[in-house]
């Protein structure tokens, strides 16, 4: 089921570490390996642990400013940098220090003084698992044909994105896109070639999402929905309105569509803070709502609901 991980260049590690000598000792040995970024802080280091996402942390026990405990916890609090695995870098540690440490989520120690072949070696095996749990998750949240998310990310994203919308009073937009006439293509053409249409949405989406917290899943068969966090109304507009014009520029034949290429449909939905949707749900209804307006409406086009 896994590709073999064999490169780990593509890795990067993050150092937290006081001691400049430590710092410089770990970077020799690993920076063949992978790419190495060392902190001498907690603070600045879990700034940019946050943004960049590296796949291995190496924390030392006293730091400038918080401990590694506490840094490790501040790691915890935020579900997406409590997947990264925290190794120790420790001299002599006590037995409830030890415990302290797996308390807060590390996955392994190592000693000081460092012994490079060891450091290599349990570095090497941190990074080809946590490779491999990362391609785990991915296949469990991919839909296989379209290379989408599948429905079950999109629950929790939708959850997620939604309370953090209402906490910092950000707006979130959601968009639902439809094939049009696809029954009638699928039995003109064939289901294989149906599939191709709907890689083509896919591909149509992603070439006009760039945020990194922007993402499309499959909704059901051929139906897709994208989530837009700190997207307003009339911006989420523009982007359908690309897509679907996208879509149509590659004008797939099909001779059952009043377009005679193959098109699809939308609606948007935007929470921000002068909406009233009772849920995240509501939301979704709404915006589905929209595209039900558009495929009645004509179809190959947009309509939104926060008009
Ligand atoms: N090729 C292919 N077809 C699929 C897939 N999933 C669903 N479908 C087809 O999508 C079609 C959806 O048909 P309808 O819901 O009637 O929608 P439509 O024909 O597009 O009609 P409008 O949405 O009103 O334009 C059905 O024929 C399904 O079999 C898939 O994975 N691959």
């Amino acid at each position: 089921m896994f590709e073999e991980v064999t490169e780990l260049n593509d890795c990067t590690v993050v150092i937290i570490e006081d001691s400049p000598l430590t710092q410089k000792v770990l970077t020799a040995c690993l920076d063949d390996m992978c790419t190495v970024v060392a902190f001498e802080g907690a603070e600045k280091a879990i700034d940019y642990i946050k943004l960049a996402l590296p796949d291995l942390i190496l924390m030392g026990w006293m730091l400038d400013g918080l401990t590694g405990i506490d840094a490790c916890k501040e790691l915890q609090k935020d579900p997406i940098t409590a997947q990264i695995p925290v190794v120790f870098v420790t001299s002599n540690i006590k037995e409830n220090q030890q415990e302290m440490c797996w308390d807060v989520g590390a996955v392994d120690f190592i000693s000081k003084p460092i012994v490079a072949r060891t450091l290599v070696n349990r570095v090497k095996t941190h990074l080809k698992y946590k490779k491999q749990a990362d391609q785990l998750r991915e296949y469990s949240y991919v839909d296989g044909l379209t290379k989408a998310f599948n429905r079950r990310l999109f629950e929790s994203d939708l959850e997620k994105h939604y309370r953090g919308a209402k906490r910092a009073e950000h707006a979130l937009s959601v968009i639902m896109l439809d094939v049009d006439y696809f029954k009638l293509y699928n039995d003109e053409y064939g289901h294989l070639m149906g599939d191709d249409v709907l890689k083509h949405v896919v591909k149509s989406v992603k070439s006009h999402i760039r945020r990194p917290m922007d993402a499309v899943y499959r909704y059901g068969g051929e139906e897709f929905v994208i989530l837009l966090p700190s997207t307003p109304y009339d911006s989420a507009i523009k982007i359908t309105e690309r897509i679907i014009k996208h879509f149509f520029d590659a004008k797939i034949e099909h001779k059952h569509s009043p377009f005679n290429y193959a098109s699809i449909s939308a609606g948007v939905a935007t929470y921000n803070a002068q909406s009233h949707h009772e849920s995240a749900a509501s939301l979704v209804q709404q915006a589905d709502d929209a595209l039900y307006e558009a495929k009645h409406g004509g179809k190959n086009k947009v309509c939104g609901a926060n008009r």
